[in-house]
């Protein structure tokens, strides 16, 4: 017990239960308690490792520049398609995630992310989209798969050249692998990863307990998808014509064959191209499904924006980029859209690489470090009002130009470790969601009072409840 305590001048926390800790919690709530009751910089003990939040801003930022907080915790590789378990981006650390990293930004900038000719592809998917709510025919839905699919198949058509309809049956099942995963979540189910000794129970209990099935069953979903892709790009490659990542990536891994240092291998291939899958199109999805709760939510910014939209865009023509200096509106609704949901309430853990300090305080070697996106994001210190909904706090004085916020703002990370896909993400909330202002009318269906209390938490990940809402088509 002795040596199980707490070293020295770590940041304050609630009492430490030796060797269980508290439960893991992924919550907005219990954050903002802690932070309450403890400061900015709050560690907390769950099994045998330390978590140390970050609530404040400016720590936040300082702390994520830094390379020893560059790593992700060993639980990350849990999912790992890598039989290895080194490789990817989102999972990996050392050399192995500096050179998967560089390798997946270099060839999404080359396949177009953050230039123009990638939103002609946004908006074949926006028109699509639009199609596919036209055929609901006024009726009260839940949010569509059609909202996942056209953010699987921006990322998917850079990755894989696959593109799929949006009424297809081929992604159901992993559609439902996921729902099922975030529906059944709770944060017991990640205990074994801070108690390691319970992953040695046997394994129908480890099920019972811990719902590992169900992991079991979505990575397993995701292989054979990551698979199939994979191998059918080995049969049908051509060096001269590089069709996308995967191609690009074998070609890398066949210049630098029989190089046992090389980096570029299948398994690593795997693993970048479930992450991608994954991380390329869940959040998209979700940020769709809050930027229609919040148009129904708040139909005056419905109204002022479609005005904007109708006044500088003709209504056969999809709202391009090129419109953005006269939609500032829309801009800020979107980036206004990604604070106050703070999808990630908590950013993507990072661990400490060795022994360091953060504002003077001990954060140990294997320290988790946990930035607390959600309360960054409602600092008063930054945001005034900011449990309201305001998207004017991204425009001028005049209202006529979108300020990007420069400080207080998480949603996509920071420092050496930011998300990989920002600019991509950018361009298609700010296409899509145009696309569903300019074609439809988002409504609650009668009767129906949308409020705070159709927010759900599942697994860390905030966003709306299933909501029945009416796209009713623009005359
Ligand atoms: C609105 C949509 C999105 C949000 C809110 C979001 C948010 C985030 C956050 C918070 C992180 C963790 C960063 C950190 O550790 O500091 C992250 C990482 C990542 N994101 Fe995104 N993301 C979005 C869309 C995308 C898209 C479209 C892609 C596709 C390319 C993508 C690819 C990644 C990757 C590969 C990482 C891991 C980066 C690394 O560990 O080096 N994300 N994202």
């Amino acid at each position: 017990v002795l040596r199980d305590r707490r070293p020295r001048n770590c940041p304050p926390g609630p009492a430490e239960i030796p060797f269980f800790g508290r439960l893991p919690f992924f919550d907005e709530e219990t954050g903002e308690n802690l932070r309450k009751n403890y400061g900015n910089i709050v560690m907390y003990r769950t099994g045998t490792i330390r978590s140390v939040f970050l609530f404040d801003y400016d720590t936040a930022k300082e702390a994520m520049a830094r390379l020893e907080f560059a790593d992700r915790p060993d639980f990350f590789t849990t999912f790992s398609l890598d039989d290895q378990k080194l490789g990817g981006v989102i999972s990996s650390n050392g050399v192995h995630w500096q050179h998967d990293r560089r390798f997946v930004l270099r060839n999404l900038r080359n396949l177009g992310m953050g230039k123009n000719h990638l939103e002609e592809a946004i908006n074949i998917e926006g028109k699509a989209l639009v199609e596919d709510l036209k055929k609901y025919g006024g009726e009260a839905i839940n949010y569509p798969d059609s909202f996942r699919t056209v953010a699987l198949n921006i990322i998917w058509q850079m990755v894989a050249s696959t593109r799929y309809d949006l009424r297809s049956k081929e992604v159901e099942t992993i559609y439902r692998m996921t729902n099922e995963f975030r529906e059944n979540f709770t944060p017991l189910m990640l205990l074994p990863s801070f108690i390691p000794a319970l992953d040695h129970l046997p394994k129908s209990i480890k099920n019972y307990l811990f719902k590992d099935d169900i992991f079991d069953r979505f990575v397993e979903e995701m292989k054979n998808v990551v698979n199939e892709a994979v191998d059918k790009h080995l049969e049908d490659y051509d060096p001269d014509n590089p069709r996308d990542l995967i191609d690009e990536y074998i070609k890398d891994m066949k210049e630098n064959e029989g190089d046992d240092n090389s980096l570029f291998r299948r398994g690593a291939l795997n693993q970048i191209v479930n992450d991608l899958f994954g991380a390329g199109s869940d959040t998209v999805y979700n940020m769709l499904k809050w930027v229609t709760y919040l148009l129904a939510r708040y139909p005056e910014y419905a109204t002022r924006m479609q005005q904007q939209i109708d006044a500088v865009v003709p209504r056969d023509r999809m709202v391009s980029l090129d419109y953005k200096p006269s939609l500032p509106l829309v801009e800020a609704f979107t980036v206004e859209a990604l604070r106050y949901s703070s999808l990630a309430v908590y950013n993507a853990q990072r661990s400490a690489h060795r022994d360091t300090t953060i504002n003077g305080y001990f954060i140990p070697k294997g320290t988790m470090i946990q930035v607390g996106n959600y309360s960054i994001h409602h600092d008063p210190r930054y945001w005034d009002d900011p449990h309201k909904f305001y998207p004017e706090r991204f425009l001028d004085d005049s209202a006529t130009k979108y300020t990007a916020p420069n400080i207080g703002f998480f949603a996509f990370g920071s420092g050496r470790r930011p998300c990989a896909g920002e600019l991509l993400a950018r361009m298609e909330l700010f296409l899509f969601t145009a696309a569903i202002i300019q074609h439809f009318d988002v409504i609650p269906p009668k009767g129906v009072v949308l409020s705070q209390k159709d927010i759900v938490n599942l697994g860390g990940l905030r966003t709306p409840a299933d909501n029945k809402l009416i796209y009713r088509p623009r005359n």
